[in-house]
């Protein structure tokens, strides 16, 4: 298979960082949750994330040049006044790679190497190359509220997506819906992974048991569909593409690339997400997720039908919306979105007469 170097150095800071985000999220009081000039919010397991997984990438594969694309950067955290969260931040990462037998003897790490460490994620991507693709903490609002989250990182190479890692630290192992139980711990957390060509593959994020393969659902009767869509808020969009498929139940609300995973492994059938805002969709909210689903045998493009394009910097190039099905209600879901998209533009210009 190729890229097995990247994909093993990929999973361990995957995982890495999964297992220090876990601990934020037990001990997170809101007075620790930041809020971004964008006004997303951000805390320490968004920056320590970061942090330790370009420091293993780098100690696992030392490239020559390392180009990492990633969601958070150091502006606030150098700034004076927030030297007690970097502090916060620098002891989280250091514990956390002190809990990886084989860094036992790594150099100590100051915070200044967790910043610049986070730092490297300043790369614009781009269609030549290698670029790694992280989001540290897909789903903040998730990961605050307790609910899900992920932490997503892809491999781009000459502005292809050809490997995707996915840690769902409350992701429930059996492919079942409604309230994550998570009070049963020992079967909660998922790393979903996938290379192109090879398949996509989960396995418990805790313990050794081998990967199985996961593959998208084979239901093709509209009626019993289930769709996602983002917990964050209702997008009017959705539900008219729904009714126009004859869907009855209501979607299932979730943050994060969860929502991918969910569908790569048959969790549901179809995950709409078409953005209220201008929003301009980041490359890392999706690069991990789409690998994954579509070699899972899913489907991810944009309204018309194309393909999403990763090889534009760090914004998607794609038409609005984001549809992620199977192939077998790909036609039908694009015929829906169609549909509601011209009854929304008549609507629209309708009401501006
Ligand atoms: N108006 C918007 N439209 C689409 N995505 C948005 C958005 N505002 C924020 N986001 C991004 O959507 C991501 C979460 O997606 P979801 O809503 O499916 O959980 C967030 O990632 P982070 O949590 O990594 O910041 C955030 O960056
Ligand atoms: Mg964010
Ligand atoms: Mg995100
Ligand atoms: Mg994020």
């Amino acid at each position: 298979m190729a890229y097995e170097k990247e994909l093993a150095a990929a999973k361990k800071a995957v995982s890495l960082a999964a297992r220090l985000s876990q601990g934020v999220q037990k001990t997170l009081l809101q007075s620790e949750v930041w809020t971004k000039s964008d006004r997303t919010p951000v805390t320490a397991a968004d920056f320590g994330s970061q942090a330790v997984v370009s420091l293993v990438l780098e100690r696992e594969l030392r490239p020559e040049t390392f180009s990492l694309v990633a969601e958070e950067e150091t502006g606030e955290l150098r700034k004076k006044g927030s030297e007690v969260f970097l502090e916060g931040i620098t002891k989280l990462v250091k514990n956390t790679l002190a809990s990886e037998e084989s860094y036992a003897d790594s150099p100590p790490l100051s915070t200044e190497d967790v910043l610049n460490a986070i730092d490297c994620g300043k790369s614009e991507g781009g269609c030549s190359g290698y670029h790694w693709v992280l989001d540290p903490i897909d789903g903040t609002r998730g990961f605050v509220r307790g609910e899900q989250y992920a932490v997503g990182l892809a491999l781009l190479v000459e502005g292809k997506v050809v490997l995707g890692v996915m840690a769902c630290p409350n992701l429930p192992l059996a492919s079942e819906f409604g309230e994550t139980d998570m009070s049963s711990q020992e079967n909660v957390g998922c790393l979903f992974f996938a290379t192109s060509g090879s398949g996509a593959y989960v396995q418990p994020l805790k313990g050794h048991s081998p990967p199985q393969k996961v593959g998208v659902s084979s239901n093709e009767n509209l009626e019993e569909a289930k769709f996602l869509e983002s917990y964050h808020k209702p997008i009017p969009i959705h539900s008219s593409i729904a009714k126009k498929l004859g869907i009855t139940a209501l979607p299932v609300r979730m943050d994060s690339q969860a929502k991918y995973a969910a569908v790569s492994r048959g969790d549901a059938e179809i995950y709409l997400r078409f953005t209220l805002s201008g929003h301009r969709e980041t490359i890392w909210d999706h690069a991990p997720g789409f690998i994954i689903t579509t070699e899972a045998g899913g489907v991810v493009c944009d309204a018309a039908g194309k393909s999403l394009d990763f090889s534009k910097g760090k914004y998607l190039a794609h038409e609005t919306g984001i549809i992620v099905t199977t192939k077998k209600l790909e036609p039908w879901v694009l015929m829906a979105v169609r549909e509601a998209m011209e009854e929304e533009r008549k609507f629209i210009s309708e009401s501006h007469s």
